[in-house]
This record gives structure tokens, C-alpha cells and sequence, in this order.
């Protein structure tokens, strides 16, 4: 089966658990989309619920598809963020970020009873690091603030291989940063496997210009792992 096959069949996996009212938390990248096409057929069929978008991206989407939207301040508490991920850890720790929409995603998946992952078995790993973290920054003296990253990771034993984003969307030529939603800039960090993820958080998120990173620590109630025509369900270890 190939990754956009699996991608559906997880999707479709996750809108089983979603029931009729639930205010979602609606995540961002290809399998968060699978995820709301099939929500949507089940709109179609009736169900009503509401979701808060973690991007413009996704907000779009789900005007095209007919899902109801809100937001934090009309809904502060969700009873499901559903959303993908760029790598998942046996304790489903998480490195998210690789669409660049991490800080709305980590907002809504904290503001959430329950975050469900859904991911392709390629996202599991042992350990995080292969895949970059991203690190959310402030624009204003984002040379300085790179490079205190490169610091606080080399405090933790690893070479950050810092480098920021570019906007790929404009020309290969135009090295000018990817802005997110939010209006920052992301750096992207080559880390090899990282040892402490709890502790890497935490002191990136104490460096001045981070905003957020892309780790995700013990947010995650459950995964849904499609692999070889099986959904996976995964706890936290
Ligand atoms: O910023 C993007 C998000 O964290 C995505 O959920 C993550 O990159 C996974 O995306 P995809 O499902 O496309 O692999």
C-alpha cells in the first residue's frame, strides 16, 4: 500500500473516533488531510461537530469541504486535537513542525482533552533527532538567536546544524525565510538522535526569540499507526 493509501486509511481510522458535538482541534500537513476528507464524508452523512484549524492551510480545507470552524476563544477547552506528525517516539513524544505550523498546533493540541496522532508506520522511531527539529523564532535578531540554539544543543551534546527555513514556495533563487502564520521565522535543526527530548524543550523554549519548538513532550493520549493494511493503536509506554 503505498503512503497516501495508508494516509486514507488512518484518516478514516481516526474519524471513528469522533462523535456527534466533539469541538476538534484540526491539525496540518497531508495526513491531518486525509483525516479531514474523510471527516467531512461523515458531515456530509450528518455528524455535527465544530474544530479549531491549526493553520490557514487547514482553515481553507475545511471551508472547501463544509466543516463547521471555530476558535480558542469562542471554544478554549477541545475534546480531540487530531493532527499528524514528523516523527513519533515509543512514549509518543513527537517531533512536529515539518509544515511549519507547530505553534498553532501545540496551542491546540495543549488546549485539547486528547491528542490523536495519526501517521504512516515511516514516523515511527526509536528515538527523535533524524528528522529536524524546527524551532519557532521572533524575525528581530534571529542571527543571535540561531545562535543560541547552536549553544543550548551543543550544551546537550548535540551540533544543531542550524539553518533557517526558506520560503521554497517563491523562487530556489529568493533565500528569503518561510514566514509561519504567525508571522516568525523557523529553524530547522540537524541533530542526529537527540537524548533528553523533555530537557531539550525546555531549555530552547529559555533561549529570548524561541517561541516554540517542534518537540511535543507527553502531549499525545494515542496513536493511530497505518502499516502493511493494519491500524496500529498506540499508548503511551
Ligand atoms: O507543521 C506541520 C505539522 O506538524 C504536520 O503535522 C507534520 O509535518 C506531518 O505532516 P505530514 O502528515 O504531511 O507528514
Amino acid at each position: 500500500m503505498d503512503q497516501d493509501a495508508l494516509k486514507r486509511e488512518v484518516g478514516r481510522a481516526a474519524v471513528a473516533q469522533v462523535k456527534d458535538g466533539m469541538v476538534l482541534g484540526l491539525g496540518t500537513g497531508s495526513t491531518a488531510e486525509a483525516f479531514l476528507h474523510a471527516l467531512s464524508e461523515r458531515v456530509k452523512d450528518g455528524l455535527t461537530v465544530r474544530g479549531v484549524p491549526t493553520s490557514q492551510r487547514t482553515a481553507e480545507l475545511c471551508r472547501t469541504l463544509g466543516i463547521a470552524l471555530t476558535d480558542l476563544e469562542q471554544d478554549p477547552v477541545l475534546d480531540l486535537a487530531i493532527d499528524g506528525a514528523d516523527e513519533i517516539d515509543p512514549d509518543l513524544n513527537l517531533i512536529k513542525g515539518g509544515g511549519g505550523a507547530l505553534l498553532r498546533e501545540k496551542i491546540v493540541a495543549a488546549a485539547a482533552k486528547d491528542m490523536l496522532v495519526i501517521a504512516d508506520g515511516s514516523k515511527l522511531v526509536s528515538t527523535l533527532g533524524a528528522f529536524p527539529l524546527p524551532v519557532e523564532i521572533i524575525p528581530f535578531g534571529a542571527a543571535a538567536t540561531l545562535h543560541a540554539i547552536e549553544e543550548v544543543c551543543a550544551s546537550h551534546g548535540l551540533t544543531a546544524n542550524a539553518s533557517i527555513r526558506p520560503n521554497l514556495a517563491t523562487s530556489q533563487a529568493d533565500s528569503a525565510p518561510l514566514i509561519t502564520d504567525g508571522g516568525h521565522w523557523i529553524v530547522d535543526c540537524k541533530l542526529g538522535a537527540i537524548g533528553d527530548a523533555a530537557q531539550l524543550d525546555s531549555a530552547l523554549r529559555g533561549v529570548p526569540g524561541v517561541v516554540e519548538t517542534g518537540l511535543f513532550i507527553a502531549m499525545a493520549s494515542q496513536a493511530l499507526v497505518a502499516k502493511d493494511g493494519a491500524v496500529e493503536v498506540i499508548k503511551p509506554q
